[in-house]
């Protein structure tokens, strides 16, 4: 018997929701995600005394047993509502519920490109200052993964190249992609992170729609 932890196949969930009932889930979950982000921030950088230290973990640890009271047992997987409207909202990158992400937002131009202003906190230090390789290679990944879904190739990160050509702050950055070609099954895209003076971490991406999914598309092309 499957299992909806284990197999990522039962993760891919159409419920139907509509447009209204998804937006009032974005304007109820969105700034309770914001609010996360910012104590997650705050636990960082505070300098209060003790008192207010432990004060504050008894309410964070309140306010994680009221969401706890009734909660889903594991990932969010990705959603589709009757539109269409897709919520991949426990994804690291972008997810609307998940206050680890930075969070992107992502858009693509009528010719391709997919890119992102975004903002790194200090939570997202790796080298005293800097970004941490791996938050670049988390953004990389996303901006190109979406770059080969908007060129009509989704697909897994097969492979991800970086090249770390010149530390990248924190602060404000920009990220961008553009699909370069297809080798068969796989979707070769480009792109970059940028800091204000220019290049920080390039990038090149293959990405593959999984097996099973290549012939489960195959199947319902042929009936
Ligand atoms: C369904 C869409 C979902 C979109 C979600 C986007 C999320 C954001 C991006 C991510 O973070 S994805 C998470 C990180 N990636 C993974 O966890 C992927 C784990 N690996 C896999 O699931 C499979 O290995 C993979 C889908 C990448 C390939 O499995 P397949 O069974 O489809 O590969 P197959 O053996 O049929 O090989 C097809 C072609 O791809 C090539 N290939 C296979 N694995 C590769 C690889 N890892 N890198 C580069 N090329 C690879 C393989 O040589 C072959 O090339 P040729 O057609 O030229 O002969």
């Amino acid at each position: 018997m499957s299992d909806p932890i284990t197999d990522q196949r039962l993760l891919y969930i159409h419920d139907q929701l509509s447009d209204e009932d998804i937006q009032r889930e974005v304007d109820l979950y969105g700034p309770l995600t914001d609010s996360v982000r910012q104590l997650i921030a705050a636990t960082l950088q505070t300098e209060v005394g003790e008192p207010d230290v432990r004060r504050a973990k008894a309410l964070v640890e309140e306010a994680a047993a009221i969401l706890q009271e009734r909660a889903i047992p594991g990932p969010y997987g990705v959603r589709w509502g009757a539109s269409g409207w897709k919520r991949g909202w426990g994804n690291a990158a972008d997810g609307v519920r998940n206050a680890v992400a930075p969070p992107l937002t992502i858009q693509t131009d009528p010719d391709g490109r997919t890119w992102t202003d975004f903002h790194l906190g200090p939570q997202y230090e790796g080298p005293a200052g800097l970004t941490h390789g791996g938050v670049s290679a988390l953004i990389l990944d996303q901006v190109l993964g979406d770059c080969a879904v908007a060129a009509g190739s989704p697909g897994m990160t097969g492979t991800l190249t970086l090249r770390y050509r010149k530390p990248t702050p924190l602060g404000d950055l920009h990220a961008e992609a553009r699909f370069d070609r297809m080798d068969g099954v796989k979707a070769i895209v480009k792109g970059h992170i940028a800091d204000a003076a220019g290049i920080c971490v390039e990038a090149e991406g293959i990405f593959i729609l999984p097996r099973w999914a290549r012939e489960a598309a195959a199947a319902s092309t042929a009936g």
